[in-house]
C-alpha cells in the first residue's frame, strides 16, 4: 500500500529533504534530520496529531518526548513541505499515522473539565490554559471547561452530570476533587451509569496519589504524560469503597489513614504554599513526637498470607489481560448503588487487630479490581527503624516482609477510637473526617478510571 511507504519532507529552516517511515512491529515513526544525524523515533502512543494541508502541501505532526531519558514530556510539532513526488499520498499517509497513534482509543472525545484553582500551590488553571489545553485541542478534544469556584462545586456537577455526553471527566487537581466527584457520582439519578463515566486525573494538587499510580513514579506529576493517559488511556475499572460514619455513607477510591500517616497529610494542610516539600516536614515532625494510634482494628479478613498476596500478584502481572469485567448495571428501574452488606454491629468472622497500632492505612495499589482492601498495620517500633522503613522500605520490599507490618487483605473494616487521645487525625482520600467509628466495605469495581494499563502502576518489590 501506498501509505507503508516513507514520506519525503523538507522540515522548515531546511534544505534537504528527511524521509518520514512507519516502524510497525517496534510502533515507531522514524526519520532523521541529516544524512549523518541521529534517527529520531516517535512512539505511535506519543504522536498527538498529524494533519496534511493540501493547499499548501504542509505536514504538521505533533508528538511529545522527553529532552532527556530523566526529564519531563513536552509537546513538539515536525512540519514541514512534503516533496512533489510524494502529494498525492500524503493526506493518506498522514491519516495511516493518525490511525496508528490512536489505535484502541476513542477519537476525538468529549470532556468534562474540572479546574480547581485552588489546588496545591495555585497553578492549576496556569497548567491547563499552558500546557494540557493545547495538547487536547490540537488532538480535536471537545471540551467543556468549568473552573470550581467553591469547595463542593465538583460534587454539584457530578452530582448532576448528564449522561450520554462526556467520554470522560477530566480533573486538573489533586486527590480532593477526585474524592468530591466520585461522591457527587454517588448522589447521580442514576449513580451506576455515572460511575460508568471515566475519570483522567492532571497533577495539578498538592496530594495526587491517583496520578502517581496510574503513571508511576516517574510520570506520576508529569502533566503531559496524564494529558496523554486522556488522549490513550483504556477505560479501567477499579474497587470502591464505601466508608460509613453516623450512619451516613461516603465513597472513598484511594486511602483511609489514621495514625502518622494521616498526620501528615491532612496535618499539614496548613502548609500547602510548601507543595511537596510540606509532606516531608509532615513526616519528620511525626517522627519527633512517635505518638502511637489509640484505635481498635478489626476486620472482615479475606487473607493474612503475605506468599499468596505475592502469588496474586504476580499471576496478575504475567497474565495482565486477566481483568474483571465491570460490574454488571443493576436489574433495579433506579439504577441504584448496591447496598451495604455489612452492618456495625455484625461480628461474625470479623477479626480484632490485638497489637498497639503506630499506624494504620488501607489502599488498593496492588491490584485495583480484586474485591478486597489492602490495609497496612504497623506496629509501635523504634525511631530508628521507623525511618529506614518509611524512607524506602516499600520500594524495597523491605516493609511489606517486616514482622511489624500486619498486610491484611480484606473485604471490610471496624475502626473504634479508644478513648485517650485527642490529636489522632483520620483521612479519608486525604481529606479530613472526624476520629470517630466508621466502617469500611469494598464495592467491587465500581469507578472507572482512564489508565494507560489495566492495574496500577506503582508496584511494590516483593
Ligand atoms: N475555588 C475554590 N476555592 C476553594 N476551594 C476549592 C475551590 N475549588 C475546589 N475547592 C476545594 O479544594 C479542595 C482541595 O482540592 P484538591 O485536594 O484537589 O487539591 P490539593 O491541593 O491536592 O489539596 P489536598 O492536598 O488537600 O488534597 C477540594 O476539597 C475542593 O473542595
Amino acid at each position: 500500500m501506498a501509505v507503508d511507504r516513507p514520506i519525503h519532507v523538507v522540515l522548515a529552516g531546511k534544505k534537504e529533504d528527511t524521509s518520514l517511515t512507519f516502524e510497525d512491529t517496534t510502533r515507531v515513526l522514524r526519520w532523521f534530520l541529516a544524512p549523518k544525524s541521529p534517527v529520531v523515533d516517535v512512539s505511535y502512543r506519543n504522536v498527538v496529531a498529524s494533519t496534511f494541508r493540501e493547499d499548501h502541501h504542509h505536514l504538521e505532526i505533533s508528538y511529545v518526548s522527553r529532552k532527556a531519558k530523566n526529564s519531563p514530556y513536552v509537546i513538539n510539532k515536525l512540519q514541514g513541505q512534503v516533496k512533489e513526488s510524494d502529494r498525492d499520498v500524503a493526506g493518506e499517509w498522514s491519516r495511516a499515522l493518525t490511525e496508528r497513534a490512536y489505535e484502541g482509543a476513542r477519537r476525538n472525545p468529549r470532556l468534562k473539565v474540572l479546574v480547581n484553582p485552588k489546588s496545591g500551590v495555585g497553578k492549576a488553571v496556569k497548567t491547563f490554559t499552558a500546557v494540557i489545553e493545547p495538547i487536547l485541542r490540537t488532538a480535536g478534544c471537545l471540551l467543556d471547561v468549568v473552573h470550581t469556584t467553591r469547595s463542593g462545586h465538583a460534587h454539584e456537577i457530578a452530582s448532576q452530570i448528564p449522561l450520554d455526553t462526556y467520554d470522560a471527566v477530566v480533573i486538573v487537581s489533586g486527590d480532593g476533587l477526585i474524592h468530591e466527584v466520585f461522591n457527587g457520582f454517588a448522589d447521580h439519578s442514576k449513580p451506576r451509569k455515572a460511575f460508568a463515566i471515566p475519570l483522567a486525573p492532571i497533577p495539578a494538587g498538592s496530594g495526587n496519589a491517583l496520578s502517581l499510580n496510574l503513571l508511576g513514579l516517574k510520570d506520576g506529576f508529569d502533566c503531559v504524560a496524564a494529558t496523554m493517559n486522556i488522549l490513550k488511556g483504556k477505560r479501567m475499572n477499579v474497587d470502591l469503597f464505601s466508608f460509613t460514619q453516623n450512619g451516613k455513607r461516603t465513597i472513598s477510591f484511594m486511602t483511609q489513614s489514621i495514625g502518622m500517616v494521616a498526620n501528615i497529610d491532612v496535618g499539614t494542610d496548613h502548609l500547602r504554599w510548601m507543595g511537596d516539600a510540606r509532606f516531608t516536614y509532615g513526616f519528620l515532625r511525626e517522627l519527633v513526637k512517635m505518638k502511637p494510634c489509640p484505635v481498635e482494628l478489626s476486620y472482615k479478613a479475606d487473607t493474612l498470607d503475605k506468599k499468596m498476596m505475592v502469588e496474586g500478584l504476580k499471576e496478575r502481572r504475567d497474565y495482565p489481560g486477566k481483568a474483571k469485567p465491570p460490574l454488571q448495571p443493576t436489574e433495579d428501574k433506579d439504577d441504584r448503588l448496591p447496598s451495604l452488606k455489612y452492618s456495625n454491629h455484625d461480628a461474625d468472622g470479623w477479626t480484632v487487630h490485638k497489637k498497639p497500632l503506630m499506624d494504620y492505612m488501607a489502599f488498593p495499589v496492588s491490584l485495583p479490581d480484586d474485591g478486597v482492601i489492602d490495609i497496612v498495620a504497623r506496629g509501635v517500633s523504634a525511631r530508628g527503624n521507623l525511618l529506614s522503613s518509611t524512607l524506602d522500605g516499600w520500594a524495597n520490599g523491605q516493609e511489606f516482609w517486616n514482622e511489624n507490618v500486619t498486610y491484611i487483605k480484606a473485604r471490610a473494616f471496624r475502626i473504634k477510637p479508644l478513648p485517650a487521645d485527642t490529636q489522632t487525625r483520620l483521612a479519608i482520600d486525604g481529606e479530613e473526617f472526624p476520629l470517630e467509628e466508621f466502617q469500611v466495605e469494598v464495592i467491587p469495581r465500581l469507578g472507572t478510571l482512564l489508565s494507560p494499563q489495566d492495574h496500577y502502576a506503582i508496584e511494590f518489590k516483593v
